[in-house]
């Protein structure tokens, strides 16, 4: 899907719209982006058609009635244009569970601003006549940099719980302050947040984290006190004085721009805590539980607990045996291994220098650094092996008895392999 080409495609969609006698309208996120001269993701549509109206003009063929019982059509543009939804201006009414609106009632472009969560994401533009249609004050707040509840923010909360988490994601990733009684109402609804899916708060957390003001938006959760309620493990390291700061350095020093190593940093000090608290024996506790309450992907989960395990070992590379140092380095993970020991190193100003030791080892010949296995899955099968659960774990054990030069052919290798099978299990 191409966005200009999505762009293009609203603006007809609108045109349509407004050919056919109706108010049509870019409304939300993309007015704020256009004002802001950023790109946009998405480019929404408000209009007082109704739903059935949207469905007579478009075809039936070409629209999706997916979000039909708030007012929302999906118009279809094909593989290229991708799609826009059509929003009939709307005022919603009672929202009990905390998320979403009970019902809705069609309204004007006037009261559909009111619904809004944030001024800076309350106005419309009509790209056809190239004019901006603002009742909430969003060009004066985005001008004063500046996010603010419409209306009154303890209202807007109570309706969606979800907002908090959007306030400070807007708030830190353009650098705009949060107004205070904006701030107040967060705080105040704070122990609530768990009404949000936890797919959600995951979701949010993604975009803070991936963004260049990552420590700003931890800071801000942390000072509202979201922190506390929705990622407590983190929020234990804030106790901690110079723990905090060095967490929050490491974050800011980060230049790779990924969620998984800026997950590991906040979660250093809450697996050292639990190693020192007595949980030895399961020192990236805080992690695990974390990843499974957010229901991270296997990806993640599986990256932020490799990074936290080795993350040590990359920062004193030089005092490690070549074959471990080595296994770190031809791990799919690797870079990330490294930008998370960089980030650290900077946090704590080059006290150490072994991740530099690390990179540049990862420049020797390929053969050197990640030789040929000896032996593969295949290679066992047509030795006689039953393919089953010990096949990795032998597999494992060749590799590594081959970087540490102790296994040079594969005849070798198949003997090694013979001799350590476990006959009990497989
Ligand atoms: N919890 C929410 C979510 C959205 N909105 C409104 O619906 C619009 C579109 O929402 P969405 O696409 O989720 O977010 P964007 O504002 O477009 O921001 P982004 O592009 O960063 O997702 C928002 O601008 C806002 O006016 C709201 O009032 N409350």
């Amino acid at each position: 899907m191409n966005l200009e080409a999505t762009r293009t495609f609203s603006i007809e969609v609108i045109q349509t719209l407004q050919s056919a006698g109706f108010q049509a309208l870019w409304a939300g996120g993309c007015v704020r982006d256009l004002l802001l001269r950023k790109p946009s993701k998405d480019f929404d549509v408000a209009t007082d058609a109704t739903p059935d109206q949207v469905r007579d003009l478009f075809g039936f063929d070409r629209t999706l009635p997916i979000g039909a019982s708030f007012g929302v059509i999906t118009v279809q543009g094909g593989k290229r244009r991708g799609q826009v939804e059509v929003a009939t201006f709307r005022t919603d009414l009672g929202y009990s569970d905390g998320r979403r609106p009970d019902e809705v009632r069609f309204s004007s472009a006037e009261e559909d601003a009111q619904r809004r969560d944030f001024t800076i994401n309350g106005m419309f533009y009509d790209p056809i006549q190239e004019k901006i249609l603002d009742y909430v004050g969003g060009q004066r707040d985005l001008k004063n940099r500046l996010v603010r509840s419409i209306g009154n923010p303890y209202k807007r909360f109570e309706e969606d719980k979800l907002r908090m988490l959007r306030a400070v994601r807007f708030s830190s990733t353009f650098a705009f302050d949060l107004e205070l009684q904006t701030q107040h109402a967060i705080r105040e609804y704070a122990r609530h947040i768990h009404v949000v899916s936890a797919e959600r708060i995951a979701s949010e957390m993604r975009r803070m984290l991936t963004n260049d003001h990552r420590m700003i938006a931890v800071r801000m959760l942390r000072d509202l006190t979201l922190l506390h309620e929705i990622f407590p493990e983190a929020d234990s390291t804030v106790g901690h004085a110079l723990r905090w700061s060095e967490t929050y350095h490491s974050l800011q020093r980060l230049t790779l721009s990924d969620f998984r190593i800026a997950m590991a940093l906040l979660l250093r000090y809450p697996c050292q805590n639990s190693v020192l608290n007595g949980n030895p024996l399961k020192p990236i506790q805080p992690a695990e539980r974390v990843c499974d309450r957010w229901k991270l992907t296997n990806d993640e989960t599986k990256t932020i607990q490799w990074l936290l395990r080795h993350e040590y070992t990359i920062r004193h590379a030089e005092q490690v045996t070549w074959p471990k140092l080595q296994r770190l380095l031809i791990a799919d993970s690797a870079p990330l291994l490294l930008g998370m020991g960089y980030a650290i190193q900077r946090a704590r100003d080059y006290s150490t220098s072994g991740v530099e030791y690390a990179e540049s080892r990862m420049s020797l010949p390929e053969e050197e650094l990640n030789p040929l296995p000896l032996l593969s899955g295949s290679n066992l099968i047509q030795a006689g092996f039953k393919p089953g659960p010990q096949f990795q774990r032998v597999l494992e054990a060749v590799r590594d008895q081959q970087l540490e030069k102790r296994l040079h052919t594969t005849e070798e290798a198949l003997a090694f392999a013979r001799a350590n099978w476990d006959l009990d299990h497989s």
